[in-house]
Order: structure tokens, then C-alpha cells, then sequence
């Protein structure tokens, strides 16, 4: 194996100046998909894409595309992608690093003059966390045919509908050709994707890196409970039909449901919640709160969704109160291609580095390549497994670690 060694300094320069744009008080980063941070980010990575010598393009999901002629035009891409997109006061390496390996991978091939047959593509995908139009990993689904018209209507809380944020993002980005955009099997061969891991194992193990054999199914819910305001002083407590306390009751048994089981990682979380009208001195007239349930195992994550819709309904008839379930996110459990999964393996026996395997809880871009493409993704250690928020942090030699293997994985199937 030729022994190139990828630019350190250039990578952690990178997310140190990626990590200014939408920078928060507390040193986090927010850069909602599809706004003015957002694109300020697409702008430094397309000047960044073509310095290592990629044609840059967005399709109509809003997918920033770096692409490499391959020797052979004919056949299917390699690609390597992840996302740049964050939520809200999140971190500054979640997604970002495993495009801005992306794009070493393209600058040390590039300057290295080395010959592939495939085309390389280094991708960012659009809305990854979903942390604007409450349903993620966007422009991964739309690259592989899962997006309607209908998701393209969902507004913000602005009101604002991904439609028009598509639009208004410039680009020459259509929402009405999102069809020209789908790629198939026959265009994508191998999609690789580094990501921080975003949980402790790594760290407790005290490995800088990890070969994902699989990715957790995420499954999102709003859930609205109706029942009647009133004053909050005047309304004895028996005679309420009270939401909020509904909620409580069913935000209890979401935790009893996931735990029931110690040895399996289901887990459920609620993570945003409202009062309508809202005020300390009403009764609210009805609450809305997200559900978060995710599992390895598609069977025992539908289970514990069913048993949750159960306790929905049974506590929502013992207190008089309507309630609304929508789902917003199915995304199915997924394995990762064998055949990456060895190449990794091979790659780090080769450079001598001990890498553990292991399962993803967090859900990535890859699990939707997955249905167009073989799909490999590295785990990069991140300090106490903290994410999605500012006291994220990745060390860059273990960065720097990832993206070399990363690098050779490549080299191997290019
Ligand atoms: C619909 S899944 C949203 C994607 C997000 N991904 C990461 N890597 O944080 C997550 O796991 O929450
Ligand atoms: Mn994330």
C-alpha cells in the first residue's frame, strides 16, 4: 500500500473556520438546514470542494455534490458524504467531519495524481438533523426516491414551508424537479461516511476509532392532547381535563416501555414539548410534545411503539382527553455492507491499529444510501460521548486517524 499521509493542519483548520459560521454565545453552532448560516457553510465548502479539485453542483434537495471524473465515466460512483446542517446550539463535529474527510479523501488524490477508474463524489447533505422541518436526514432520502411533494410542504416554525426555504436557497435549486435529483443503484457503488460517534463506548474502551456493523431505525412522533383550559386558581383539581398532566403520565410510561427490557437498546425520548396557549395561569387547552423511539431491531422498536399508543389511548380516555399521533421520521434499522465492513477491517490490520465493531444509535445519511449503494460507515471517539450540543468535542489526531483509514478504504475500491 503506497503510504500517503493526509493533511492534519488543513483538517483541523477547517472545522475550526466551518465551526465560526453560526457560532452560538456558548461556542456551539447552529446552522438550521436551508438558512442564511447554512449557506454560508455550502458557499466555504464548495470553494473548499474545488480546491481539491471537484466540479461542485447542488441538486434539487438542496445536496451540495463535489465530483471527480473517474477514468472509467461509464461506471457507478464512489461516494463519500455526510452533513453539514446542525441543530439547534448543537456542536461543531457532528456531520462536519465526515465531509471535510470527504473532501482530504478528493484533495489527496487529487494532488497525489492517483488513477481511478470510478468517479469519486464527496456529498453534504441537505437537513440531515431535521432540527427545522422536524423530520431529518432530508436530502438523503430525497437523493434515493423517498421525498413527495408532501414533504415538501411541511413548514417551519416560521411557517415556512421547505418548498419555499428550497427556493429562497439559491443555488439554482428547483423544488419542482426534485425527480431529476433521484440516483439508482446503477449510479452509486460504495458510499462511505465518517461520523463522530456520539456516545461514550470508543472513549470507555479507550479505542480513537470503530467500524459500525449496523445503524439504529429511528422512529418520530408528534403526539397533541386536547383537553379543556381554564383558570388555573378557580378549577378544582377533579374537575380538569388537563393535558399537561396527561402528557406527564404518558412521557413517564415512554421511559417504563423502553426500559422494560435492561439488555436491549431501545430508547425513547421526548425532547420537545408546548402548552397552548401557554401561561402559567392556564390550564392549557392542549399539548404537543415529539417522540423519539429507536431500536436495532425493527420488531422490538415497532413493539414498544405499539405498546406506548396503547397507554396514549388508555390514559387519554381516564382523563376525557382527544389526542393525535403523526408520524414524521420511519427510517428502518440497517447493516452495513460486509464487504466495507472487511475493507475497514483490512485497512486497519494493515496499519496496525485495534478497531473495535460496533452498533450506531444515532441515525445517519448512510442508513438511506444503504438502499442505492454498499454502505460503510467509521466511528470517530468523541470526548464523554457528548453531542447536540456546544461541549462536543472530537481530538483531530483521532479525527486525522478515521480519515486515513478512511483514505486507504477508498484507495482499495477506487
Ligand atoms: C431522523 S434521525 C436524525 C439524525 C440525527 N443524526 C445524528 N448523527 O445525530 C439523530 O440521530 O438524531
Ligand atoms: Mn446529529
Amino acid at each position: 500500500m503506497k503510504v500517503v499521509s493526509i493533511n492534519q493542519k488543513r483538517l483541523q483548520e477547517r472545522i475550526e473556520k466551518l465551526s465560526e459560521i453560526g457560532k452560538t454565545k456558548d461556542d456551539g453552532v447552529q446552522r438550521v438546514a436551508l438558512s442564511d448560516e447554512d449557506r454560508e457553510g455550502h458557499l466555504l465548502l464548495t470553494e473548499w470542494m474545488r480546491e481539491a479539485g471537484l466540479k461542485v453542483r447542488h441538486d434539487h434537495f438542496g445536496n451540495l455534490i463535489g465530483r471527480k471524473e473517474g477514468l472509467n465515466p461509464n461506471l457507478p460512483c464512489i461516494m463519500i458524504g455526510s452533513h453539514t446542517d446542525s441543530v439547534k446550539n448543537g456542536g461543531k463535529f457532528d456531520g462536519i467531519i465526515g465531509v471535510l474527510a470527504g473532501i482530504e479523501v478528493a484533495h489527496i488524490i487529487n494532488e497525489e495524481n492517483v488513477s481511478h477508474q470510478y468517479p469519486i463524489e464527496v456529498v453534504s447533505f441537505c437537513e440531515e438533523e431535521g432540527s427545522r422541518f422536524n423530520d431529518g436526514l432530508f436530502g438523503s432520502r430525497g437523493m434515493v426516491g423517498k421525498i413527495n411533494r408532501e414533504d415538501l410542504e411541511k413548514t417551519d416554525e416560521n411557517k415556512i414551508s421547505r418548498y419555499d426555504a428550497l427556493r429562497s436557497f439559491g443555488f439554482g435549486i428547483n423544488p419542482d424537479l426534485i425527480d431529476n435529483s433521484v440516483r439508482t443503484p446503477k449510479e452509486v457503488k460504495y458510499y462511505f461516511e465518517m461520523h463522530i460517534e456520539q456516545g461514550p463506548y470508543l472513549q470507555e474502551t479507550n479505542y480513537p476509532i470503530g467500524i459500525v456493523s449496523g445503524i439504529a431505525g429511528p422512529a418520530w412522533f408528534k403526539v397533541k392532547l386536547i383537553g379543556e383550559a381554564g383558570h388555573a386558581g378557580t378549577v378544582p383539581m377533579n374537575l380538569r381535563k388537563d393535558p399537561m398532566i396527561g402528557a406527564a403520565e404518558i412521557i413517564k410510561e415512554i421511559e417504563s416501555v423502553c426500559m422494560k427490557n435492561p439488555t436491549a437498546p431501545t430508547v425513547g425520548t421526548v425532547g420537545l414539548i408546548n402548552a397552548f396557549p401557554g401561561g402559567s395561569n392556564i390550564i392549557p387547552r392542549s399539548v404537543e410534545f415529539t417522540m423519539d423511539i429507536r431500536d436495532i431491531v425493527l420488531e422490538r422498536r415497532n413493539e414498544a411503539i405499539r405498546e406506548i399508543k396503547i397507554k396514549i389511548e388508555e390514559i387519554s380516555k381516564a382523563r376525557g382527553l382527544e389526542f393525535e399521533i403523526e408520524q414524521n421520521v420511519d427510517a428502518s434499522p440497517v447493516q452495513c455492507s460486509k464487504t466495507l465492513i472487511k475493507t475497514f477491517k483490512d485497512v486497519c490490520e494493515e496499519l496496525q491499529l485495534e478497531v473495535p465493531v460496533m452498533v450506531s444509535g444515532a441515525g445517519h445519511d448512510a442508513m438511506f444510501l444503504a438502499d442505492i449503494s454498499e454502505m460503510g460507515m467509521i466511528f470517530v471517539r468523541c470526548r464523554d460521548g457528548i453531542s447536540h450540543q456546544p461541549n462536543e468535542w472530537a481530538d483531530i489526531e483521532d479525527i486525522s486517524i478515521g480519515t486515513k483509514v478512511l483514505l486507504e478504504a477508498v484507495l482499495k475500491h477506487i
